[in-house]
């Protein structure tokens, strides 16, 4: 039987067990040690439970019982509403067809093999019993939660014998088988990273590929009993890895019907990229966030249609007493200011730990806009549909900032550029922090431009500003401190030496058209006078970054 049916059949009492124990308001965190105290913690309940409302019977919709319809009314435009989220988001390419979902399964069952073939070899070498010697793949991430989409990436761990050590077996030899095959390419490794691993496509799919390494010969078994007296012998990356693993169980073994979470996720997912909010390195939300407060809300509402659970989504998490934690399980957690105090969210692991977070004052400020955005347009009247097309229109960058800092980063040749960019985005926090430190909150648009008019690759990013005091600030001063946070260790003075960073302050009128026309145009349903504004910037700058 699968989970999403024993789901369904789930009594009342357990369905009430469940959400009482996934309720928020348990002393999950002592409150932060330093800065301003926060409010006293009260039970984030929906907010009409605050307000004093009774709560309503669970079957029922309960932004439409405020509304005051009847029962019977409220379900029909319910599952009207739903259907039409529904059609509204396989129209957007979100959800896969068979044949993605089975050219991802050929990916990890092809890459199952090699790591098996590479384990006996490695065992045959070494002269160990290379018959009993085994190695195996193990997904996480979204891939395994079964809400990833086109853009998402396969994450797959590969689990290997004691004998296989992570610097030569891994990063060499089965590097160098893994060259071999026609399917793969573009790998490279990334071997100082917290989380050392490949990166690769396979039959142009891309893939992280970290490496555990098990205290036995027989990877394969040992990994699939799941023996926490193994797991504790591993060193700490593998830690990391396999709790990325153990949280993704966890969170399919607490749902109480998988489908509907799979679709809430996905829905969220495509939510959070049109409005520029996914992507952890940014300051915004990491899948894993997401996938968090996607099952928080299906264990709230364990019978909520698709509608429901997206509309209790908003409402829950745009009235959040924010920093209480939001957690799936009433454990206690140990309180860590200072990575994840604006909005912190417990995996469901054991011990339990907060997701990392790089959220910063302002864009912890736009994501609350956002979900108040959103719980206003998805509460939707009384009996009409809800306005999909724009709650998911892309975020009008070009509208709303009058300024925008220009981050260009260049190098040589595209595998250095492509190194550059990942390590000068994973120092970007220490940017956001800088730029809030002299008044200056920004909103960084995750998406990658070009600058065609350079010789030297590049990939170029606008953040939008907002001055709190002055808009007389010092670029080269600001660009100066980042550098240090660039280069502070030998890797960072390493890549530095051929790459280069260029920061400008420009105007709308500087950016490319081709990304923002759409930004523009998703403001003309509100505002037709903004749209004519708006398409004369466009025409303005055509050129500017070509
Ligand atoms: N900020 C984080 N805190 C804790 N774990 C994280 C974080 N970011 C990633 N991870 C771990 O890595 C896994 C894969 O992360 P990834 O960024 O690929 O997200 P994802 O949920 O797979 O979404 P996508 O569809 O964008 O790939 C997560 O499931 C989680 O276990
Ligand atoms: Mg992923």
């Amino acid at each position: 039987m699968s989970r999403s049916s024993r789901g369904g059949r789930q009594s009342a009492s357990s369905a009430t067990r469940m959400a009482s124990r996934a309720r928020p308001g348990f002393p999950v965190a002592p409150p932060p040690p330093m800065g301003p105290p926060p409010p006293p913690p009260m039970p984030p309940v929906p907010v009409m439970y605050l307000r004093g409302v009774p709560p309503p019977p669970p079957w029922l919709p309960q932004h439409l019982i405020i509304c005051g319809l009847d029962p019977a009314a409220a379900e029909r435009t319910d599952a009207f509403r739903s259907k039409s989220l529904l059609n509204f988001i396989s129209r957007t390419g979100v959800l896969p067809s068979p044949e993605e979902e089975l050219k991802r399964q050929v990916v990890v069952r092809e890459l199952d093999k090699i790591v098996m073939g590479w384990a006996k070899r490695v065992a045959y070498d070494q002269r160990e019993q290379y018959w009993n010697t085994t190695a195996t793949v193990l997904t996480f991430g979204s891939y395994a939660l079964g809400a990833y989409g086109p853009e998402s990436d396969i994450d797959a761990v590969c689990v290997g014998p004691c004998i296989a050590s992570l610097q030569h077996h891994f990063f060499i030899v089965l590097r160098q088988m893994l060259e071999e095959r026609p399917e793969v390419s573009d790998l490279h490794s990334i071997e100082n990273a917290k989380v050392p691993l490949m990166r690769f496509k396979f039959n142009g799919m891309l893939v992280d590929f970290p490496y555990v390494q098990l205290p036995v010969i027989n990877a394969a078994e040992a990994i699939h009993a799941f023996d926490p007296r193994l797991l504790a012998a591993v060193n700490e990356p593998s830690w990391r890895c396999l709790s990325g693993v153990r949280v993704n169980r966890q969170i399919m073994q607490l749902l109480p019907n998988i489908k509907k979470f799979q679709i809430l996720l996905r829905c969220l997912k495509l939510w959070a990229r049109k409005r520029g909010l996914h992507c952890h390195l940014l300051g915004f939300f990491a899948g894993i966030h997401l996938a968090i407060l996607a099952a928080f809300v299906c264990i709230m509402h364990p019978h909520a249609t698709l509608s429901s659970l997206f509309n209790s989504f908003f409402d829950i998490f745009s009235h959040w007493h924010w920093p209480l934690p939001v957690s799936l399980l009433d454990q206690p957690t140990p309180w860590r200011p200072h990575c994840c105090s604006f909005m912190p969210i417990v995996m469901p692991c054991s011990p339990p730990e907060f997701c990392a977070s790089s959220i910063t004052r302002s864009t912890f400020n736009k994501i609350k806009e956002e979900l108040q955005r959103g719980f206003a347009l998805t509460k939707g009247d009384r009996n009409g549909d809800i306005n999909w097309t724009e709650l998911f229109a892309p975020f009008p960058y070009t509208v709303r900032y009058k300024h925008f800092l220009r981050i260009v980063l260049s190098a040589p040749v595209a595998e250095e550029l492509r190194d550059w960019v990942g390590w000068v985005k994973s120092r970007f926090r220490n940017l956001l922090l800088k730029l809030e430190s002299i008044g200056v909150d920004c909103d960084p648009d995750p998406s990658e431009q070009a600058d065609h008019s350079m010789i030297e690759p590049n990939v170029v990013f606008f953040w939008g500003l907002m001055y709190r005091t002055s808009t007389n600030i010092c670029i080269d001063s600001v660009k100066e401190d980042f550098m240090k946070s660039v280069t502070n260790d030998i890797y960072g003075k390493e890549k530095c030496t051929h790459s280069d960073i260029t920061m400008s302050i420009v105007w709308p009128t500087h950016l490319p058209k081709c990304v923002y026309a759409h930004s523009v145009y998703s403001q003309n349903r509100q505002n037709p006078r903004q749209f004519m504004m708006g398409n004369q910037l466009m025409n303005q700058d055509c050129n500017a970054v070509r």
